[in-house]
């Protein structure tokens, strides 16, 4: 994911972005642009709950090379042979999201990540099964989806110091509590309405986030 950006400031720890659940796609890929134009993205994934396979293809199409083209990797959200069908760099699947072994064939050498929650037996089944990195939440209460489950900073101590697989924070982060998860040894912070609910816009969220990392990742 980006690996050949310089994270020699912030610990490694690195922001992922996630879209909104809803877009308007042509005032949404210029917004993307100016996001990620603003600083440091490992990735963006494309999450749009409630689209066809249709829409889901027109937004692959119009955002893939925004992306792309800034050596940001493209992550599709829930399906990995829509993933695979439309040359996207990954997919990220849930623990409903279907068959975690047969999309890992399907996928090949393309970017696997899965929804662990706040388990541990979860993240290490994930771990065995070929997983390029594996996703815990929610670390705070979050308004862009009702959430389940709760995690906590020991799971990232703990995965962080047993495993090699990367490990992705999501839920409720923002430039202002996100110290914590930096410190305890989380790759990615995942997040969306840190960025894309900030009051000064997107690009201010994506430099927020990135200063905040950069500032918990300082030793001491
Ligand atoms: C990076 C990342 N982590 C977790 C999720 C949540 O996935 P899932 O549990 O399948 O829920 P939906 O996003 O599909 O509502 C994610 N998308 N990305
Ligand atoms: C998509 C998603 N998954 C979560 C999980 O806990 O698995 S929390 C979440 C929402 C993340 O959005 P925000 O950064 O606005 O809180
Ligand atoms: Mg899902």
């Amino acid at each position: 994911m980006n690996a050949a950006r310089d994270t020699s400031s912030s610990n490694g720890c690195r922001l992922y972005l996630i879209t909104p659940p809803r877009i308007e796609l042509a005032a949404f890929r210029d917004q993307l642009a100016t996001a990620l134009d603003a600083g440091d993205v490992a990735c963006l994934q494309l999450r749009l709950k409630d689209a066809s396979p249709d829409e889901i293809k027109r937004a692959v199409e119009a955002l893939m090379p925004v992306a792309q083209a800034r050596d940001v990797a493209f992550i599709l959200n829930d399906d990995a042979a829509l993933a695979m069908a439309l040359g996207c760099d990954g997919a990220h699947l849930g623990q409903t999201d279907g068959d975690h072994e047969g999309a890992r064939k399907l996928l090949k050498d393309r970017i696997l990540g899965i929804t662990c929650h706040a388990s541990r037996h979860l993240a290490m089944e994930a771990g065995e099964l070929g997983a390029d990195y594996v996703a815990f939440g929610a670390f705070f209460p979050t308004g862009t989806k009702e959430t389940l489950h709760t995690a906590g900073t020991d799971l990232l101590e703990w995965w962080s110091e047993m495993m090699e697989v990367p490990s992705v924070a999501i839920g409720g982060i923002t430039a202002e509590n996100c110290a914590p998860l930096v410190r305890a040894g989380a790759d990615f912070l995942a997040v969306v309405g840190a960025v894309w609910n900030h009051p000064d816009g997107a690009a201010a969220g994506v430099r927020a986030m990135n200063a905040a990392i950069a500032a918990a990742s300082l030793p001491g």
